[in-house]
């Protein structure tokens, strides 16, 4: 495939950063490589790694003659860099953006730039809980999704290129409208992991009753949670700050919904949680079927089509 752009900056060299440029580079998408971080260890290792070919200390210098800007930073951090790079973005740019929210960055972002840049924010639905520049991996973006959330006056012709860069990357791309992303992803990702930092958050409050147990006897539920839990700290600030409405929507309905299973509990109403738990693990079934978990097993697939002994 011939190269979709001619010269890509990435400002932030972190974990979806340093991945993608290697998803780039696998599949030969674009011919230059360049890049911006604030520190100078950052810098250094991401060249070290071969992500990109030339460094810049500054953002605005970074992005000079790069028909493809990826803004690859904490989502409260968004409006300054783009602020900073706007006077030095090439006429007919594509800028776009990896932030795990997306109203609050178009917001963010928007306002700064030139008519003549194409802005279309993007978001990989693809991560770990590792941070910064050795993090990143090819293979990260491959069979996962991608959420394009552009205005209806951005180029047709910069979408599909940007659809056909992360499709190279790997990833299926959809797209959609902003708050229609934001409400999604809160349910999908923002709530999921504010009750991981609860859930571990409590263990370790409780951590003088049960000594070191918690971590000793850690069962795969938990170990999930810790996981998660270990996710960067700044990046998780600013995306609950950022998708704010959202998020205490998605949380007063969780809560709603864990208080009737509470109540269920003491009540030792036993019908409720059996008939709960029935209508989740049928949603479980229904992503496992249509092939949307590849991390789940083989066997996963293979005992649900054959049922389970306690069905
Ligand atoms: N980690 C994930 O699972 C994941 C998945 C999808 C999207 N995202 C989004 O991608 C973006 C980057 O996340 P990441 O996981 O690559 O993070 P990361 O911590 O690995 O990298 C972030 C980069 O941004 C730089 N940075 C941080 N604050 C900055 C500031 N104020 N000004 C300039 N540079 C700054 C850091 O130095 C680093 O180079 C975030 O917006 C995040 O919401 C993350
Ligand atoms: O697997 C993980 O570590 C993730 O949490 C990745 C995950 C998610 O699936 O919620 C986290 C935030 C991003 O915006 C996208 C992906």
């Amino acid at each position: 495939m011939p190269a979709l752009y001619s010269r890509v900056a990435f400002i932030g060299l972190g974990l979806i950063a340093s991945s993608m440029a290697l998803a780039m580079r696998r599949a030969g998408l674009v011919e230059s490589y360049t890049g911006h971080a604030r520190s100078a260890e950052t810098r250094a290792t991401a060249l070290d790694l071969g992500l990109i070919d030339t460094v810049h200390d500054s953002a605005a210098a970074a992005v000079q003659g790069a028909d493809l800007v990826v803004l690859a930073v904490p989502v409260g951090a968004m409006a300054a860099i783009a602020q900073e790079i706007a006077p030095h973005l090439a006429h007919g740019a594509t800028l776009t953006d990896v932030g795990s929210v997306k109203g609050a960055v178009i917001d963010a972002v928007s306002p700064h730039l030139p008519g003549s840049v194409q802005f279309i924010p993007g978001h990989p639905l693809a991560g770990t809980e590792h941070s910064g520049p050795a993090a990143g991996f090819a293979e990260l973006f491959d069979n996962r999704w991608c959420i394009l959330t552009p205005f209806e006056d951005v180029s047709a012709d910069a979408v599909a290129r940007l659809r056909a860069l992360w499709e190279g990357m790997g990833a299926n791309v959809d797209l959609m409208d902003a708050p229609h992303h934001d409400l999604v992803l809160a349910v999908t990702s923002h709530a999921p992991h504010l009750i991981a930092y609860t859930m571990v958050g409590v263990a370790d409050d409780l951590r003088r009753v049960t000594d070191s147990e918690v971590i000793k006897y850690s069962a795969a539920g938990f170990r999930d949670f810790t996981r998660i839990a270990a996710s960067d700290p700044t990046m998780w600030r600013d995306v609950f700050l950022n998708n704010k409405a959202a998020t205490l929507e998605i949380l007063g309905r969780f809560t709603e919904e864990l208080f009737a299973l509470q109540r269920a509990i003491r009540r030792e109403d036993g019908d409720h949680l059996h008939a709960y738990f029935t209508r989740t693990r049928a949603i479980r079934r229904g992503i496992v079927e249509a092939g949307q978990d590849t991390d789940a097993p083989d066997f996963g697939r293979a005992a649900l089509r054959k049922g389970t002994p306690r069905d």
